[in-house]
């Protein structure tokens, strides 16, 4: 369930079913799958005709299988074809001989009409090798510039499956409605452009076993991955059943930021919440008044789980600090300019590694750069191999944020995000999902399942809040915490009854 695979992994699925199978067999599955999705996208009514660009590959093959069944079904269907250079592959020009025959009529440039009903982008799949240029180039271009749905067969022409990067420099893509991906599933849809480019993911196994795909280490992150976690609380529990989080942070100007995150963490369920400033921090907060505030450089951090980062600047204060929580035995989220700092002190750095509590580290891409000393573009070119390899680095959990968010494991493991959107990329969105990890560790949650259950609930909580008009334009950090908490009191109500163990 929610498996995830690279296209090295598929094409060796592939090659392993097609040896058991008549020539062409997948091909010809794919169109009729494909056919299938696109008949059911046209809906009942008589629709105008339908677009199907067919590349130079097998994807193209694919494409032309699904013109030819489209055809037979009665759909009016206009081909454009780009030949390739060489001879195309045995099925695909069996796929191409098919769909000549058909009623589908073949044009050699773009049809400048329209309205179409539907388009399906066949131009190139998993095989594609370099920035798409010239003909094919100005074809995606115009189908961009369409208004109508885009089935896109297998990946949306021009973004790599693996990464979800456009291939470049100066690439483009298909900018599609729907995706129909083949065999399995592929991290390229789900992070970076890939929920852009994709559109909704619909996965045609073709037929192919199980066991011919090899055990993922990468899924998307769906409830079933961590919500053995989630536990009824019994009406025998007292506020310091739920741990204590004390977030460090608050340097002079910065004081909203910890607030932030100490809400969140308060939203959550944690059973005391303190905020740590580095400066002289507030008193108490009008607006909640459970919090505590401490002087970070005085207070004991000890049996608290410390969430360190926001806002917290770059003082010689809060050096000391973030290396006494480092070498402490409190579970640690470290956030913002907690990560900044360790990015420029390799003493810091050997700390975090030398630690045996856990460590979930939240870093947006430019803060991942500093840690990996590369740019912001090399960790978005490969999200999950960023991630993973800061995760192995410091032997901690890595939540790696942007558009498909990848949680790492140190082992290796990986997912990806579904859930959020654009109504997170805003101030303080961050600090709030920083809170929530830490709050989740404080309840006794395993770092595992803190990261992937705090980003599925802050992504969830913001989709919520989008669905009640209140985003995602304008959809602030302070509105999250509520919608967290009804989300994490659904997840509880909906687990299987468990009875919660007895704290003391
Ligand atoms: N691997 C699988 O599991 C299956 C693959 N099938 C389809 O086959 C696809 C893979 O087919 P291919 O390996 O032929 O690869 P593609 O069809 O994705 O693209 C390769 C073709 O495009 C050309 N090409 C690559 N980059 C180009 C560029 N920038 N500009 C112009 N031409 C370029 C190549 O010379 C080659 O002709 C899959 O994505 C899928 O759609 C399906 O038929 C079913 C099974
Ligand atoms: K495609």
């Amino acid at each position: 369930m929610g498996a995830l695979f690279s296209v090295a992994e598929i094409r060796q699925a592939e090659q392993a079913a097609a040896a058991q199978l008549a020539p062409g067999t997948l091909m010809q599955r794919a169109g009729q799958v494909a056919a299938r999705i696109a008949i059911d996208l046209l809906g009942e009514t008589p629709a105008p005709p339908v677009l199907v660009l067919a590349g130079p590959g097998n994807n193209g093959g694919d494409a032309l299988e699904v013109a030819a069944n489209l055809a037979q079904a009665g759909v009016d269907v206009t081909v454009v074809h780009l030949a390739c250079v060489g001879d195309p592959s045995a099925e695909t020009a069996h796929a191409l001989a098919k769909a000549r025959a058909s009623t589908a009529e073949f044009t050699d440039a773009l049809p400048a009409g329209g309205p179409w009903a539907l388009v399906v982008d066949g131009l190139f799949g998993i095989g594609l090798a370099r920035p798409v240029q010239g003909e094919a180039r100005a074809m995606i271009e115009a189908v961009n510039a369409l208004d109508c749905p885009v089935l896109a067969l297998d990946v949306p022409s021009g973004l790599d499956a693996d990464s979800g990067a456009v291939i470049g420099p100066d690439g483009v893509a298909v900018r599609a409605t729907h995706t129909v991906t083949f065999i399995g599933n592929k991290p390229g849809l789900h992070t970076f452009g890939g929920r852009d480019y994709a559109g909704e993911v619909l996965v045609a196994r073709l037929g192919i076993a199980e066991d011919m795909l090899p055990g993922a280490s990468v899924h998307l992150n769906e409830p079933h991955l961590f919500d053995l976690a989630f536990v009824a609380r019994l009406h025998d529990s007292h506020k310091g059943s739920f741990g204590d989080v004390a977030v460090v942070g608050g340097a002079r100007g910065m004081a909203g930021a910890p607030i932030l995150a100490a809400k969140a963490a308060l939203f959550s369920g944690a059973g005391r919440v303190y905020v740590a400033s580095i400066d002289h921090g507030p008193a108490y907060d009008n607006a909640q008044p459970e919090l505590m505030f401490r002087d970070a450089a005085n207070h004991n951090f000890d049996g608290s789980t410390i969430v360190a980062g926001p806002g917290m600047g770059d003082s010689a204060t809060a050096i000391r600090v973030l290396a006494r929580a480092l070498d402490g035995d409190s579970p640690l989220v470290l956030d913002a300019d907690a990560l900044n700092l360790i990015a420029a002190s390799p003493d810091l750095q050997s700390r975090l590694s030398a630690r045996h509590a856990s460590s979930i580290l939240t870093p947006h891409p430019l803060e991942a750069a500093r840690l990996l000393g590369v740019t912001a573009g090399v960790i978005q070119g490969d999200r999950l191999e960023a991630a993973r390899e800061i995760a192995a680095r410091f032997d901690a959990y890595v939540v790696l944020k942007g558009s498909g968010t990848i949680i790492a494991m140190p082992d290796g493991e990986a997912a990806i995000n579904p859930t959020g959107n654009p109504g997170l990329a805003s101030a303080g969105t961050g600090d709030v999902l920083a809170g929530l990890c830490g709050s989740l560790m404080a309840q006794g949650w395993p770092a595992r399942d803190a990261a992937l259950a705090a980003v599925w609930m802050h992504g969830e909580a913001a989709d919520r809040l989008v669905a009640q008009g209140a985003g995602p334009i304008g959809l602030t950090a302070g509105e999250l915490p509520e919608a967290i908490r009804a989300v994490l009191n659904r997840m509880v109500a909906e687990r299987p009854k468990r009875a919660g163990q007895p704290q003391s």
